[in-house]
């Protein structure tokens, strides 16, 4: 019939594209959640990088650039789109690939065969150029003398100067990278938390070009570098790649797994789950913050200059490069980390002593020979002409930097610490051997103190249930004896008093999976339970789990994925066999059930979602209430605590035998285990704590009452975890001390680590204040890195303190040899130690207390100084006294002058402690038994109302 075909109605498309709407939609876009055809997503994709080049005048006609290649999704991706815009839009340019080649052995040798072989596929000249061939050192033999800490300042430094040095060889005036919107979101992240208003501002420009005096001709301030793909989505880019089939490398950097960047990204994909435009708003937001910057004038960047021996572009008299290189070439690789204008002072103020001022090397000791031999660079170009035009870069290598510099002068002491005019340490002093570790300490911000740590505990899932039948000769149809799955192990914490620390405990602990069942009825066994041991002291919290938590639309949105790339039968199956053990070819017998049968299988899937229903409402019932344990000094050694419960077993195929159906072909797989996040937090449990500032003499203290033997020496931080030892009395009583390390102003903001050494006084029932009574006005606690801090409310503070009582104003403030009978230095150290208790936990200096004037045996000042403490101590107590009008501290302060290197008056000072610990002790039990006393009746009142209850109900069914 003629015209039949075209009245014929059209099947409607399922999941039309959003542009075209003629073809089906394959993919949904991160950026704007559109559903789009392959052809119409290769279009947008390729069609925004265009109009961002365009918008952004990246380019003129005739540029020569590079491309920043490593073989990677981004760079792979941007070689290709360049390549095909220069085609398509005639922009003129002259590509070449850049590739630098940091030595990282099975991580970048592996992705520059890959960039090779971009440059056959998309014929575009080649140069890489290598850190063992610039620098003389591979980021392999770096990590080898630095560790896997710090390796990303390195290689970071370097290979930014690399590309500008492949540049020139390349002579081009345009570098691109493949930096995407999650990228630069990152680094807009990073650049704010740090307060860094001049990266910051750097980092959002789509162009950046840094500018010179251009004392030394190096070319490098000419070299503009820009990101095209400064707008698009990291997950965009992998698809087009995905879907052009293009060659790319992707593995992580085996160096940089826990680089901080890291952890911005986490927190940039949480918030992009939550909302798809978090990126683009994170990279306007830093544009905007950018922008005010530029407005205002106040904020200057650093001026720029070139490194006085290699000539690069730099802010300082060495650029970090070379810095970095020294440091590696000394055998000092800490060099250039962290405080770098206090390491550059050293530098230069060492550099000029031993004569360095002139430029030196760039080479490791071992690299000798001349310039041209040093620079041999791999190339896949023919001209090198431009090589030339390199930094030379000498073999001298002589007029070195001593590994210690404050060696020399006659005022250093044998001890190590340099000592002002008066005698006194100076701390401001570069520190040596065990400070150094001190420093790297707290510049880890208690990151490897370990009594606090973050674990995320799994239990086991359970075993899958067997599908099996009984065969014997004879027996045509046997019995279902297919058996149960084992349940999973648990997940248990064991409070164990030999352990001291949390060093021990894993970042994640998985237990066992429980046994699948077997033919025969055999039942799987259990999983083994995975039983951690956890110090006495211990908080145990649960917090909420920082991976993505999925949605209803995002489970929705993957199962769409999975049936556009399984195929929707396929994808079911897949589906069905997470929870299923299905006999073989079940699912075809079930597809093809006569007309009149009953499907079983459709009746036991029901009861298990039934069951799956109540599981998991009881789930969600017990983790309504986060965890929370205290293991305190009332919980017996041994006690167990389940943190997370294994999954059950899956049932074998017997479960589902019925009078009707006699062969059930399918079992249930384990249920999964119970998965939490925890943070354990170890607050030591002493009878007394030893509180005091650095260097007071409270290790020494511990020394001279315990057989203790903590670590003393002169200078501050000595002691960085409490130690705890036992002071043993004739009478075989004991008093258990915890030497607490030293606190300083502002500790209860965790400055010089506050937090991670004021937990532990928390937990002290009887507060011992450690006072130097030999301290005198003007004794300098600076330490490096710490005392440096100066917050501004601490600054106001001062000021409105000073005006309030001049009395306490120095002395030397005004006049250096005033003497101002009323200050006293101790009584200040005791006012700051009080001061910080109380700021970070109020309440917190009502505890009994007891005060420890140590070095009294230096004869010159403590006798002075004694006195008048006592005077101001006893004044001041009683002030707080009626001010707190608390029956706690309705006691005078008790001060025993002790000198604790001499051992002397601590027979007296031990007992005064005894005395104390014993009253609160009693007052304790005194308490519990109250406790105790109300918790019976309670529970007596409680069995009586039931009984009560019972009878009436009783009565009342009589009745
Ligand atoms: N003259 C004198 N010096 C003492 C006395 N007690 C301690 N010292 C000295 O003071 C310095 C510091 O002592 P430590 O016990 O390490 O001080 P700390 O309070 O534990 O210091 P941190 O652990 O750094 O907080 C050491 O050089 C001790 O020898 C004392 O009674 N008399
Ligand atoms: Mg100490």
């Amino acid at each position: 019939m003629p015209g039949a075909t075209d009245t014929k109605p059209t099947k409607p498309l399922k999941n039309p594209c959003n542009l075209c709407q003629s073809v089906r939609a394959i993919l949904k876009r991160p950026k704007t959640g559109q559903q789009l055809c392959k052809e119409c997503f290769f279009h947008v994709f390729e069609t925004e990088i265009h109009n961002t080049i365009v918008d952004n005048k990246l380019f003129n006609k005739g540029d020569r650039v590079a491309i920043g290649a490593s073989g990677g999704k981004d760079s792979t991706v941007l070689a290709y789109v360049m390549k095909l815009l220069n085609d398509r839009y005639s922009y003129g340019l002259d590509l070449v690939l850049l590739s630098i080649d940091e030595g990282i052995t099975g991580y970048r040798d592996d992705s520059l065969e890959t960039v090779k072989r971009n440059r056959d596929q998309y014929q575009i000249p080649l140069l890489i150029i290598s850190y063992k061939d610039l620098y003389g050192w591979s980021m392999d033999d770096i990590v080898k003398e630095i560790g896997r800490k710090n390796n990303c300042t390195f290689c970071g430094v370097f290979r930014r100067q690399a590309l500008d040095r492949g540049a020139i060889m390349l002579n081009v005036d345009h570098i691109v990278t493949g930096h995407n919107a999650d990228d630069i979101a990152e680094t807009v992240l990073m650049n704010i938390l740090r307060g860094d208003l001049p990266r910051l501002q750097r980092c959002t420009s789509i162009i950046t070009n840094d500018t010179s005096e251009d004392s030394s001709g190096i070319e490098t301030s000419k070299i503009l570098r820009s990101k095209p793909f400064k707008y698009t989505y990291e997950k965009e880019i992998v698809m087009y790649a995905y879907f052009k089939k293009l060659d790319y490398f992707s593995t992580e950097c085996i160096y940089s797994p826990n680089a901080y960047r890291g952890h911005a990204r986490v927190f940039l994909k949480d918030l992009e789950a939550v909302r798809r435009t978090a990126i683009v708003d994170i990279i306007h937001s830093g544009e905007a913050l950018s922008a005010s910057v530029q407005a205002n004038e106040s904020t200057k960047l650093p001026t720029m200059a070139n490194c006085t021996r290699c000539g690069y572009i730099s802010s300082n008299e060495l650029c970090k490069a070379c810095l970095l290189l020294e440091g590696l070439n000394k055998g000092l690789p800490q060099l250039g980390i962290g405080h770098t204008t206090k390491i550059r002072r050293m530098h230069e103020a060492a550099s000029l002593t031993s004569g360095l001022s002139s430029p030196a090397s760039l080479s490791p000791p071992t690299a000798g020979g001349s310039a041209e031999e040093n620079v041999k660079v791999v190339t896949h170009i023919k001209d090198l002409g431009q090589l030339a035009t390199m930094p030379t870069l000498d073999s001298d290598n002589d007029g070195s930097l001593d590994k210690d510099n404050n060696t020399s002068e006659d005022n250093t002491p044998v001890d190590g610490w340099q000592r002002t005019v008066d005698g006194l340490p100076d701390y401001t002093a570069e520190p040596r051997g065990r400070a150094k570790g001190v420093e790297w300490k707290l510049r880890a911000k208690g990151r490897n103190f370990v009594d606090f740590c973050r674990i995320k505990v799994s239990g086991g899932q359970g075993g899958d249930g067997c599908v099996s039948f009984h065969r014997e000769k004879f027996v045509a149809f046997g019995q279902p004896n297919g058996g149960n799955g084992g349940r999973g192990g648990n997940v248990i914490f064991e409070a164990s008093s030999n352990e001291t620390s949390l060093q021990h405990i894993p970042h994640t602990a998985s237990a066992p999976r429980g046994v699948h069942g077997k033919g025969s009825l055999m039942h799987g066994h259990a999983g083994k339970d995975l039983i951690i041991k956890v110090p006495m002291g211990t908080i145990i919290r649960e917090v909420p789990s920082p991976e993505k938590e999925k949605s209803a639309e995002d489970e929705d949105e993957e199962l769409f994925h999975k049936s556009l790339e399984l195929g929707e039968t396929e994808a079911k199956d897949k589906e069905m066999s997470k929870r299923w053990v299905l006999y073989p070819r079940l699912a075809n017998s079930l597809t093809a059930l006569p007309e009149g049968k009953v499907n079983y299988f459709e009746e036991a899937q029901a009861w298990v979602a039934e069951e799956d229903r109540i599981v998991e409402a009881r789930r969600a019932a017990m983790s309504k209430k986060p965890l929370l344990l205290d293991v305190n000094e009332h919980t017996e050694d041994g006690t167990q605590f389940m943190v997370g419960r294994g999954g059950g077993g899956g049932y074998g195929n017997p479960h589902f035998l019925t009078t009707q159906n006699r062969a059930p072909k399918y079992a249930t797989r384990g249920r999964e285990g119970q998965t939490r996040w925890l943070t354990l937090e170890l607050k030591t449990i002493a009878d007394a704590g030893l509180v005091g500032l650095p260097n007071a003499g409270k290790s020494t203290f511990l020394q001279a009452v315990s057989n203790a033997h903590p670590a003393i020496a002169p200078y501050p931080f000595t002691t960085l975890n409490p130690y705890i030892g036992t002071v043993d009395y004739s009478d075989s009583y004991q008093v258990k001390v915890a030497d607490i390390p030293g606190l300083i102003r502002g500790a209860h903001m965790n400055v010089g680590l506050g937090h991670s050494f004021l937990r532990h006084v928390e937990r002290s029932k009887v507060l011992v204040y450690v006072i130097d009574i030999a301290a005198e006005f003007g004794i300098k606690r600076k330490v490096k890195g710490v005392d440096d801090w100066t917050p501004e409310e601490d600054l106001e503070q001062d000021e409105t303190k000073d005006d309030e009582s001049a009395s306490l104003k120095s002395p030397q403030d005004e006049d250096p040899n005033a003497v101002n009978a009323e200050y006293s230095q101790p009584f200040e150290d005791w006012k700051t130690l009080l001061d910080e208790l109380e700021a970070y936990q109020p309440g917190l200096t009502r505890r009994p207390s007891m005060i420890i004037a140590n070095k009294a045996d230096v004869t010159e000042v403590a006798p002075k100084n004694l006195q008048l403490f006592q005077k101001l101590v006893h004044d001041e107590w009683a002030k707080r006294r009626v001010a707190n009008s608390s029956a706690t501290d309705n006691y005078d302060i008790k001060i025993v002058p002790v000198s604790a290197k001499y051992k002397k008056n601590i027979v007296k000072v031990t007992s005064i402690l005894r005395e104390i610990v014993e009253a609160e002790k009693a007052k304790e039990s005194v308490a519990a038994a109250r406790k105790e006393q109300r918790e019976r009746e309670e529970e007596e009142e409680a069995l009586a109302f039931k009984a009560t209850r019972r009878n009436i109900m009783n009565n009342s069914q009589n009745e």
